[in-house]
């Protein structure tokens, strides 16, 4: 079970008005979403959306157009380094030889910075960051002999390693198995159990609904916003995916 967020809270992520354009194009406009502290937020669209780029516009990976990003209440660059991070998994080199602690360490580098030796507290944080998804036996394993859901499990120790309040995950269960989701599952409703803010982008409409405490329908702006519970107009879903009326996915999705 998720924290609920707490009335009149600071939100641990506020985007407010976000308009991102790439290559000249317009990507995303009046975009604004907040994520609390114990929330597990689905973000949801079709492909070319904008979800990517709203995450990497978040972690000011991106430059933004209009609008303001606050973690915590802080618009610095600074807090936006506290967030975690992790990218889809097919982003990250898993040829290059290096072990699966050496990778959660490199997750320490917003604290440490690039110039300073990691101490005992970063080697604390790695070895919780391997606990919490299950990698401790594996830790001195090459990251390129892992299987696919041993690597995503890699990849999000290694933005927990930063310890953050926010985590951003960017389609985490793409190529998994069942298994391998409902154990990604029951970890990110741990995190936000224990006060973490969660935002996922994810395809898995039926597992989203099913986990997220909120869902957020984006499609360039964003078109719905709420618990899975309450988005039953199909309409909002129209708008968003695309899908035609009396699509079997609506009836799928219990919104028909
Ligand atoms: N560097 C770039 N330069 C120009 N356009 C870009 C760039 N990166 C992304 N885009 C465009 O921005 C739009 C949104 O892309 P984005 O990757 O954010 O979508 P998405 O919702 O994450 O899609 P998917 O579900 O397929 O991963 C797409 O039309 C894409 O072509």
């Amino acid at each position: 079970m998720s924290t609920r967020p707490r009335p009149g809270a600071t939100p641990a992520l506020r985007v407010q008005d976000l308009a991102v354009d790439l290559g000249g194009r317009p990507v995303l406009h009046n975009v604004s979403l907040d994520v609390d502290a114990g929330e597990l937020v689905g973000l949801v669209g079709p492909n070319g959306a904008g979800k990517t780029t709203l995450l990497r516009a978040v972690l000011a990976l991106v430059r933004t157009r209009a609008g303001a990003v606050r973690i915590d209440g802080d618009t610095s660059r600074r807090a936006r380094t506290q967030v975690g991070y992790v990218p889809q998994r097919h982003e990250f080199s898993w040829d290059f030889p290096i072990s699966v602690e050496g990778v959660v360490l490199t997750g320490r580098v917003g604290s440490i910075g690039w110039l300073r030796r990691p101490g005992v507290d970063d080697y604390r944080a790695v070895r919780e960051a391997l606990d919490k998804v299950r990698m401790t036996d594996l830790r001195h394993r090459t990251v390129g002999e892992l299987s696919g859901g041993q690597r995503q499990r890699v990849l999000v120790a290694r933005a927990l390693a930063l310890r953050p309040r926010l985590l951003l995950l960017d389609e985490p269960f793409t190529g998994l198995d069942i298994p391998t989701q409902e154990l990604l599952t029951d970890l990110f409703l741990d995190l936000s159990s224990e006060g973490r803010a969660l935002l996922m982008t994810t395809h898995d409409l039926t597992g989203a609904r099913h986990a997220c405490s909120r869902l957020c329908l984006i499609n360039r702006t964003v078109i719905a916003d709420g618990p899975p519970q309450e988005l039953t107009d199909p309409d909002v879903w129209i708008r968003t995916f695309g899908f035609r009326t009396g699509s079997p996915l609506l009836t799928q999705l219990g919104v028909s």
